[in-house]
């Protein structure tokens, strides 16, 4: 909706109203038109302000009408007949203007913002592009390379930098409305001709084919299969290759293809998919908008390897006080020194002063006393944990939260060595912890619902995108990268190399096929954790390991690997070959293909051809299966949870969704099939057995993802 009142006698002053962001939904297009018109025949009127109530312009078109029939106005006529209207229209935009609300504002003839305001063209992040002229105008106004750069990433940029762009002819730190209004006024004799973008001849540097071609390459590059960026690209090359009407008419065509694309359908799923995991709620009906966090003033770090100094970072760099412990006198200078640089660094980026003075170093446990909430980074070790929580419960003053960040231990058990075991949740965060998006809140048996509200607000604080999960091995991530790996592995040991494994993977669109990302991170972190877990054995009666542990099948080749001291690329060998230790160049490694023939003769195991659709189908669907089973479990309170995790946190590739979203894209009943196929093949393998919940959805007709819960909580109920 919008509405429209006269302001100063000869202006009209149009307000978008549609909460929360006023996006332009089909009534709000339609209230656009009506009052468009309606000043334009009133003969006092001399000049037109477009705005968004309650300080927001405009947040672009309505994703939510996306999915279904459009009706109502289209944007791209109304965009037309503000910026052929025979009065001077001026925007005044105040929070935000995007995607279509930026659209909007090209098509007035001035645009005035707020100093805090912030524009851009992210559609390329819903699978879409500027599709109302925005791909068109945007290049006439603020050139080739600027338009670009805007519309490839979506990024959206300060009322300054829009104002050296040439985006916005003025920006106010007073009410942009009134600006507006006498800005309307000052110019509402002005001839139009030369404020319509669309008449403009696109501004193009001398060696514009050079930069289209290497703007294509970047994108190609980084893309990970995802086709709107490519779309971008193409469209912003229409605007400067040929006339505005026929930009028009590829900007359209493009368009067309992407709006009905399954990616557009799979990132637009995703964008409402982040905002659902903020509406957490945990199996004993508490939930995000009932339970109130406390606020946390000063946090504590325990333990600064890896972990720890990026988690001390990331609270530095967030204006947290930050109490950083470690013991050892060397590692916490070492640690000092590293982390002193990661703030100084990350300062100069963002053109700030570096957060030194926010954290105080300490070697003694005593020093986090007055916290209020410690997260624990010590290594990943039981033993070790339960005796730092035995401590921080005597040290910290009852109210203290304790957090811890492992990546997959009994939370309950670390709980259990307090005094206020409900003040006990998980913080798993992932590596580098001060550069990676995700945090998984993990809440016990007994932890708090205000535990849970203060962890998960602290993360937003942070900047982190935090889900709430249950506890169980692995929580969520790790629990279902377990299948993958596994099934990576037994790919190894039936023929296939790990190159083939990773660019199968890598053309699915992960960062890092299994293989490389092992070797990044580490053969012995899974390797110490097996052998805790009394895997990493060998056959005590042959000393050869055995492919076979609890009566499941077992591969043993990750382990041979680290008993061969091949730990990745920090010993330059582990499933690749490295120039030498640290480098990141994987290169295949005959040797390693060696010792995987003699494994397979010494197993008597037959290679066969494996392809594309074999890699595929066991690596993902194993993992999807187990995604079942932790929605049947209610470790995850919905697909969406599972979907942000693995997006944020393991590399999935968001044009695809995420795990949950893309099983329901492939078919449910697809997925349970194949499942079922290689179940029978490979009946020694658990995780290929398709679970209940995967059974009992394709029972129920495959329902949209949307619906899942409704079954989830039926098979629940069940259980
Ligand atoms: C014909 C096709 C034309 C396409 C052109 C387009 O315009 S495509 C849309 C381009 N616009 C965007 O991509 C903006 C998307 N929104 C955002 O980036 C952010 O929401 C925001 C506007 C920057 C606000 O961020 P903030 O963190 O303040 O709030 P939330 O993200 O939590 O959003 C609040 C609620 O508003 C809903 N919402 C936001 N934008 C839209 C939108 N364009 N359409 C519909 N709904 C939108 C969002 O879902 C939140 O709703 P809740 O119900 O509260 O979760």
């Amino acid at each position: 909706m919008a509405q429209y009142t006269r302001v100063s006698g000869s202006v009209g002053l149009i307000t978008l109203q549609s909460p929360p962001v006023n996006a332009l939904s089909a009534a709000v297009r339609q209230g656009i038109v009506d009052l468009m018109q309606r000043a334009l025949s009133e003969p006092e009127v001399k000049s037109v302000v477009i705005c968004g109530q309650n300080g927001i312009f405009c947040g672009g078109a309505d994703i939510k009408e996306f999915g279904g029939q459009m009706s109502g106005p289209p944007l791209i006529p109304m965009i037309h007949a503000i910026e052929a209207a025979s009065k001077p229209v001026v925007a005044a935009i105040e929070g935000i203007a995007l995607g279509g609300g930026l659209e909007l504002a090209l098509g007035c003839h001035y645009r005035i913002a707020h100093s805090k305001a912030r524009v851009g063209l992210p559609e390329v992040t819903l699978g879409l592009l500027p599709g109302a002229g925005g791909s068109q105008r945007l290049p006439r106004l603020i050139g080739v390379p600027a338009a670009l750069d805007l519309i490839t990433t979506g990024r959206h940029v300060t009322a300054a930098e829009a104002l050296k762009f040439g985006l916005v002819d003025q920006i106010t730190d007073h009410n942009t409305v009134n600006v507006a209004v006498k800005f309307a006024q000052r110019v509402a004799d002005q001839p139009l001709d030369a404020r319509r973008i669309s008449t403009y001849p696109c501004l193009c540097p001398s060696d514009v084919a050079v930069l289209f071609e290497e703007v294509m390459q970047r994108v190609r590059r980084t893309a990970r299969g995802a086709i709107a960026p490519i779309a971008c690209v193409q469209a912003v090359r229409a605007a400067a290759t040929l006339p505005y009407n026929q930009g028009m008419e590829r900007e359209r065509e493009l368009m067309a293809t992407l709006f009905t694309s399954g990616q557009a359908r799979a990132l637009q799923y995703f964008f409402f998919a982040q905002r659902a995991v903020g509406r957490w709620s945990m199996p004993s009906g508490a939930r995000w908008d009932t339970s109130k966090p406390r606020p946390v003033h000063k946090a504590a770090v325990i333990g600064l390897g890896t972990m720890g100094r990026g988690i001390t970072v990331a609270l530095a760099q967030a204006g947290f006080s930050v109490v950083a412990v470690e013991t050892q006198e060397k590692q916490l200078m070492e640690a000092k020194q590293k982390i002193s640089g990661m703030l100084e660094r990350g300062a100069k980026r963002r053109g700030v002063a570096p957060a030194l003075d926010k954290i105080n170093y300490g070697r003694n446990i005593q020093s986090v006393a007055d916290a209020d909430l410690v997260i624990e980074a010590v290594f990943e070790d039981m033993a070790l944990k339960k005796k730092v929580f035995q401590q921080l419960s005597a040290v910290c003053k009852p109210s203290t939260f304790l957090c811890s960040n492992t990546s997959g231990l009994d939370i309950d058990q670390l709980a259990c060595q307090t005094r206020n075991p409900e003040l006990v949740v998980g913080m798993h965060f992932f590596a580098p912890a001060h550069v990676m998006k995700l945090l998984e809140v993990v809440y016990g048996p007994k932890s708090s619902p205000l535990a849970v509200a203060t962890a998960m607000q602290l993360g937003k604080k942070i900047g982190k995108v935090s889900v709430a999960v249950g506890n169980c091995r692995g929580f969520v991530g790790n629990r279902m990268l377990k299948p993958y790996l596994e099934q990576a592995l037994f790919l190894l040991e039936e023929g296939a190399t790990p190159e083939f494994v990773d660019q199968v993977l890598e053309e699915f669109g992960f960062a890092m096929g299994v293989f490389r990302m092992s070797d990044l991170s580490g053969l012995d972190v899974g390797w110490k954790v097996r052998m805790a877990d009394g895997l990493a054995m060998p056959d005590p009666t042959t000393g050869q390991p055995t492919r076979l542990r609890q009566g499941r099948r077992y591969s043993p080749l990750g382990d041979l690997l680290c008993e061969q001291g091949r730990f990745g690329q920090k010993t330059g060998r582990g499933w690749y070959q490295y120039d030498k230790p640290g480098s990141q160049v994987a290169k295949p490694d005959p040797w390693l293909h060696s010792f995987l023939d003699e494994y397979r003769a010494r197993h008597a195991l037959v290679a066969h051809r494996i392809d594309h659709q074999e890699v595929l189908e066991r690596c993902l669907y194993s993992m999807i299966n187990e995604g079942f089973r932790i929605l049947e479990d209610g470790i995850a309170a919905g697909p969406e949870d599972i979907d942000v995790i693995y997006v944020f946190g393991y590399s999935w590739p968001r044009h695809r969704g995420g795990p949950m979203f893309y099983a329901a894209t492939v078919g449910l009943n697809k997925v349970l099939e194949r499942l079922e196929h290689y179940y029978q093949a490979h009946p020694d393998v658990p995780s290929l057995q398709p679970c209940h919940l995967l059974r009992k959805l394709v029972a129920s007709g495959s329902p949209p993802i949307q619906k899942w819960r409704e079954v989830i909580k039926k098979v629940r109920s069940q259980l």
